[in-house]
């Protein structure tokens, strides 16, 4: 589904990737981890179309999407990916349903759809009792978990998750982390998960270990 080659990002004279090459299938959770520094969100937001690299190729299901001028990237984005963050990002003046809806609204999707499918994602995520609940009225898992919502409105093609336990307790991190295995196993949904979390890591299908820019190891789950 993604393929990636031999990505270079500079950032001034410091070099932050050096040469990185991935291939991630549809339905894969892979993790990704190392020290602090050594590269890994600035990997994901170039895989995520948040950011260029400077020479290499990333490939969408066969789309070279750099060549995308920033009105089809938006579009591009907003419709085929997934973004979860270490803080939720939530609307502070919108409901639970409101946030999840909003990608949906951007997509240019009926409304009556949009909201419906937000209630059914929020209700799957055990969130039933805080539709119409701010930010400020839920718990770090409950925002965490809208947050998890709205990345699925437009049924994205891969989710990227950057540190999304970081924020959590164990426990409210365990749910999440279940809740990402349990996408994967039901609807097949592809996750690529920076994390330092160990727990969740070693959960992953793939860890792709980061150094100084490289991916210097690849382990496989025995799952
Ligand atoms: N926008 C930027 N401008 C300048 N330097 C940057 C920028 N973004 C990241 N860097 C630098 O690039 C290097 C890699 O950063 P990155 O955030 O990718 O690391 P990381 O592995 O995700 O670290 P952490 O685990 O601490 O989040 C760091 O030295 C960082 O200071």
């Amino acid at each position: 589904m993604l393929q990636v080659s031999n990505i270079h990002k500079k950032y001034g004279k410091l070099e932050v990737l050096k040469g990185i090459d991935l291939t991630i299938g549809t339905g894969e959770v892979v993790s990704i981890v190392g020290a602090s520094g050594a590269g890994k969100s600035t990997l994901l937001h170039i895989l995520g179309t948040l950011d260029n690299a400077d020479s290499g190729e990333v490939l969408f299901e066969g789309k070279n999407i750099a060549k995308y001028n920033a009105t089809d990237l938006a579009k591009f984005r907003n419709r085929h990916i997934g973004f979860i963050f270490q803080f939720h990002n939530l609307l502070p003046e919108f409901t639970a349903v409101e946030n999840v809806c909003l990608p949906g609204f951007l997509a240019g999707r009926p409304e009556k759809e949009v909201i419906e499918r937000a209630k059914e994602l929020l209700m799957m995520l055990n969130l039933s009792h805080r539709l119409d609940h701010k930010p400020s009225e839920m718990s770090g898992g409950e925002q965490q978990r809208t947050a998890v919502a709205r990345a699925l409105i437009n049924s994205p093609e891969v989710i990227f998750a950057d540190e999304p336990s970081g924020n959590l307790d164990s426990k409210n991190a365990q749910e999440l982390h279940d809740i990402f295995f349990k996408l994967r196993d039901e609807f097949n949904q592809t996750f690529v998960i920076v994390t330092h979390n160990e727990q969740l890591a070693s959960m992953a299908d793939r860890t792709l270990v980061m150094k100084d820019g490289l991916i210097v190891q690849e382990v496989f789950s025995e799952r």
